[in-house]
């Protein structure tokens, strides 16, 4: 199979039962930007699959008028988008600058992300670009609070586009819900769909490199400074008086306290094999519960040229270099979103592979040799 010259990017599209996907695709896909772009409405045999789509796709790939590709999955993600590359380099598809793929609602993006992720020959041809969350901001509250994959669609995003704000009944939930998201998941970018930043520019090229351009945008991608920003409010909260909002805080996000969402910071180079040991014990031994890792790292062996890590649970993208630096802070950043795994415990395993000692946790050697060793391995986290 030879590839396309440049990874095509993959955006995924989800949210829950008529959150209002399908709308918001039919209205980008109007865009000229978004020509040459397949949609793969990802069906998992399930539910509600979308009709309009479906039905101008009974051929698996189709022109729309406006010059945009569809195509439906009947069966694995994986056969189709292999096959999106086959007909690529038999001509039979001209163009292809992106994928779009449209989970159902009640579809955990996940495995969708793995299907690219983790595959050998499927990830040499796609990159994933970043996931798109949709949730209605009438009942979204609601559904938050009823659905766990509701929660997880949104503590996965790179950017949320809170849908059907255009209803009167939408605005008085509308305040709460967008503190809640913004708790579930600090660096997405939470956009309102009636507002003109629900566009092309805004919702795609979400990756930290385009290898098409060779530009990278690290401060977009990882966003760590939303969580410093979080950090600093909360400690103005405890501090500054403002106690009311504090507990408003708290109350909205109740729901949600299995999932939890925080960055790490390291401002010395790290050995590479240090930092993949500690990747490793992580993921092997709470895989599922890392609902997402994004990070930029100083390894020492080639301090000049950061290393990019993207993971989904067990699953990371093989760890890419950054031709140099990004403006700012040359530094190790990484943001997690976990569930069911604290805080405290990731940042104590991470202080003990890069060196910080602490007295109640065991250092890096008894850490690898006995990884029974970590505090909470045995199910008490
Ligand atoms: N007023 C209003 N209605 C909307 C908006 N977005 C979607 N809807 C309506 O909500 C309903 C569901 O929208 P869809 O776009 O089909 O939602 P979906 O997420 O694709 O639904 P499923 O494929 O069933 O999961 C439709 O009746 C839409 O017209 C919005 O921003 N405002």
């Amino acid at each position: 199979m030879n590839f396309p010259a440049h990874p095509i990017p993959v955006s995924v599209l989800t949210g829950f039962l008529g959150s209002g996907k399908t709308t918001l695709l039919n209205r980008l896909l109007k865009d000229p930007a978004l020509s040459d772009t397949a949609v793969i409405i990802n069906e998992f045999g399930d539910v509600g699959i979308d009709h309009l789509l479906v039905e101008q796709s009974s051929e698996g790939i189709i022109e729309l008028s406006d010059g945009c590709l569809c195509c439906t999955v009947r069966g694995e993600l994986v056969d189709t988008l292999a096959s999106l590359v086959d007909r690529l380099q038999t001509g039979q598809i001209k163009r292809l600058k992106r994928i779009v793929i449209e989970t159902t609602g009640l579809a955990d993006p996940a495995p969708v992300l793995h299907a690219i992720m983790g595959h050998p020959v499927l990830m040499q041809a796609f990159r994933v670009d970043g996931v798109i969350t949709t949730i209605d901001a009438v009942n979204g509250m609601a559904t938050l609070d009823a659905h766990i994959e509701a929660v997880k669609q949104a503590a996965v995003a790179d950017r949320i586009v809170v849908t059907k704000t255009d209803l009167p009944a939408a605005r008085a939930a509308l305040g709460d819900l967008r503190l809640r998201l913004s708790g579930l998941n600090p660096a997405a970018d939470v956009i309102d769909v009636g507002d003109r930043r629900a566009d092309y520019a805004t919702l795609f090229e979400c990756g930290v490199y385009n290898p098409e351009t060779k530009s990278t945008n690290v401060q977009r991608w990882l966003n760590a400074e939303a969580f410093e920003r979080r950090e600093a409010e909360g400690h103005h909260h405890h501090h500054g008086g403002h106690g009311d909002h504090h507990h408003h805080h708290h109350d909205v996000n109740r729901h949600d306290a299995s999932i939890r969402s925080f960055s790490l910071k390291h401002d010395k180079p790290v050995p590479f094999s240090t930092f993949e040991m500690f990747i490793d014990l992580l993921r092997s031994t709470h895989g599922e519960k890392l609902l997402r890792v994004k990070g930029i790292i100083e390894i020492a062996e080639d301090p000049d040229r950061p290393l990019v890590i993207h993971g989904v649970q067990q699953i990371f993208h093989p760890p890419a270099r950054l031709p140099a630096w990004p403006e700012g802070k040359r530094e190790t950043r990484l943001v997690m979103i976990t569930k069911d795994l604290p805080e405290n415990y990731v940042r104590q395993l991470f202080d003990a592979f890069l060196g910080h000692v602490q007295i109640d946790m065991p250092d890096r050697m008894a850490l690898t040799d006995n990884p029974l060793a970590i505090p909470g391995r045995s199910g008490s986290v």
